[in-house]
């Protein structure tokens, strides 16, 4: 229940008065109930089916006998008017009470949504590689929605409260004894609700736990249904989805069983108490039949919303494990922001005048035991306004490099510095602004080419935006789509080939004008005379910015400035181009020997 609290004092830090003013509401509806079933009083008088005698009604004598004096009580035709009356002023309150519910909850569903995606935005790049993907967007979207949906079972639970508090009151202004007595009777179902209400959570537990594995596996299948129909793999598939699916239904079916069975006993004991209580009291309390009949009335209305309530709380139990996981899920972010202070628009942008630097630069994925390190003691210099090529065979520990540089990963040992000062809070975003990074998986959103582009620069003119993709020798491309720089590129660009999206997400990087330009593998998809064009413009951009290139293919890089070889994590090479390459002896040299490009 401890999730609950936390997410109701959050509602009402973000709610305040509005939240208040729901519960007086909600007070206001129940004494307007309570009214409504006083009048069963005057109503009876009138009838002469029973003898009202003052004392039948314990501390509420007084002011049923003060109603009994005012003139329109005495009449059938005013004792309906004020019936209708308190029903129309109990569903007006009850419309407005009703909206501003939905406000809240929608207005805390918004709040919850943007707090932690922006949260998400602001975890560091380690959290992204501890956490998978599908359940991040299975928490996003679901298990918000889910807690949004516990803290509106959790209202409902609240405001049952108050309407029963308000009918307990009544029925202990009739009469103590027989209340309190109801209520000790009551409280033996509180034991039936501890057991269902932990059933309950656990329900919940294997739910999260089940969909938590849909999510992932359909969205992995999903993406790799290339593989699935080439490999014809369908079959695997279709048995795991069954396996699967078929405990959802099992928990599913159990999870009502369960809440049948609870609602059963519920009633059944409920219609037994009643039904014990009138002979009990007729039997041996020989109570008054008026005063009996309120209790009745009373309690028969406030069982059900005894049984709404222990339902309620059932699903709200059902509910926790998606709660918790969602406070696990704000708590871990917390723990991994990068960005804390800083705002991701409008800020300052590095201008590199010295150069990056790695000093003594050491780094595992996973620090434990003797975990190897993907980079070991790397001592570096990239100069400002030069190309540095990084290259290595597969594994060395480039893209872990750049992702170094980039501040996406923390140094186990060593440092890294930026014009001579350490990457730290202050110029962690600044150096992000001034870096384009272009990754070996280009990624394109699903919309226009144009929108595609301006993502990287906003205020891109039309000419800008035709300069960028001929220096990407994408001009012609763009020029042949139907609709040119509006045409949609499709979910992750599938509409283009892996060497068109490559000039595209290389256009959109040059846009910007960064001060750092770094190439990982860009240009592996394109064939030797796109490639060529694009070494070109790199070689142009030289002086005008500084520019780190990972390239397997080693004529992208001949022009470079520097070449650092990798291989398993440290620094085996360093120096020119031709340098290198003429020791055929050693790894660049017998890289170059092999290489065909
Ligand atoms: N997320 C990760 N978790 C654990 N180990 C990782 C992770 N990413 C990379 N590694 C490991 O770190 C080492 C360096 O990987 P990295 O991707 O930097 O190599 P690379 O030189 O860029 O390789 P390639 O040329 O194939 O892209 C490899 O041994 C790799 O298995």
């Amino acid at each position: 229940m401890r999730a609950i609290v936390y997410f109701m004092k959050d509602m009402l830090r973000f709610a305040g008065s509005k939240l208040v003013f729901n519960f007086a509401g909600m007070l206001a509806i129940g004494m307007m109930q309570s009214a409504g079933i006083l009048l069963i009083v005057p109503l009876l008088g009138l009838t002469g089916l029973i003898e009202l005698k003052g004392d039948d009604f314990g501390y509420l004598a007084g002011l049923l006998d003060w109603f009994g004096h005012i003139p329109f009580m005495q009449s059938l035709a005013g004792i309906l008017a004020l019936y209708v009356l308190i029903i129309i002023g109990q569903s007006f309150i009850g419309r407005h009470q009703a909206i501003v519910d939905k406000r809240i909850q929608q207005g805390y569903l918004r709040k919850l949504r943007e707090d932690t995606y922006s949260s998400l935005l602001r975890a560091d790049w380690a959290f992204y590689l501890r956490n998978r993907n599908a359940d991040l967007v299975k928490m996003l979207t679901i298990e918000i929605a889910q807690v949004k949906k516990g803290i509106g079972l959790s209202l409902d639970f609240i405001s049952a409260l108050i309407f029963a508090a308000v009918k307990i009151g009544l029925a202990i202004a009739l009469s103590p004894k027989i209340t309190i007595a109801v209520l000790l009777s009551g409280g033996i179902l509180l034991l039936f609700s501890r057991y269902f209400t932990r059933k309950a959570k656990q329900f919940g537990q294997d739910n999260l736990e089940l969909s938590k594995i849909y999510q992932a596996g359909v969205t992995d299948h999903l993406s790799g249904m290339k593989d699935i129909k080439s490999n014809t793999l369908e079959r695997v598939h279709v048995h795991w989805m069954n396996v699967l699916l078929r405990k959802v239904e099992h928990n599913a079916i159990a999870y009502t069983k369960m809440k049948t069975n609870s609602q059963f006993i519920y009633s059944a004991a409920s219609a037994v108490l009643l039904a014990v209580f009138v002979y009990v009291l007729v039997s041996l309390f020989q109570s008054q039949p008026a005063q009996l009949l309120l209790i009745i009335v009373i309690f028969s209305r406030l069982w059900p919303v005894v049984s709404s309530m222990q339902s309620s709380l059932e699903s709200v139990a059902a509910l926790i494990p998606s709660l918790e996981a969602l406070i696990k899920l704000q708590q871990e972010c917390a723990e991994s922001q990068e960005l804390m202070n800083g705002r991701f628009a409008g800020g300052r942008t590095l201008e590199l005048r010295h150069g990056l630097e790695l000093r003594g630069v050491s780094f595992r994925y996973r620090q434990e035991g003797d975990r190897p390190y993907a980079l070991n003691n790397i001592h570096m210099h990239i100069p400002a306004g030069q190309m540095t090529a990084i290259a290595g065979p597969s594994g060395a520990g480039k893209s872990t490099l750049v992702d170094m540089l980039l501040g996406l990963h923390k140094p186990e040992r060593g440092e890294v510095l930026v014009d001579g000062s350490p990457l730290a809070e202050h110029n962690l975003l600044p150096l992000r602004r001034a870096v384009s990074y272009v990754s070996q998986d280009p990624f394109l959103f699903h919309a226009s080419l144009r929108d595609n582009l301006m993502l990287m620069n906003e205020s891109a003119t039309e000419e800008e935006l035709w300069e960028a993709l001929d220096l990407a020798a994408a001009g012609d491309l763009a020029r042949g789509l139907p609709e040119r720089l509006d045409t949609i590129i499709g979910d992750r660009g599938v509409r283009l080939s892996g060497g068109e999206r490559q000039r595209i997400v290389l256009a959109r990087a040059l846009l910007r004008k960064p001060a750092i330009l770094i190439l990982d593998e860009a240009t592996s998809a394109l064939d030797t005379v796109t490639e060529r064009r694009v070494k070109e413009t790199l070689d142009s951009l030289k002086g005008s910015m500084t520019i780190i290139v990972i390239a397997h293919r080693l004529s992208t890089i001949q022009h470079a400035d520097q070449v650092i070889v990798l291989d398993h994590g440290e620094i085996v090479q360093r120096g020119g181009y031709d340098d290198l390459a003429v020791d055929g002896k050693r790894l660049f040299g017998r890289m170059v020997g092999h290489s065909t490009g």
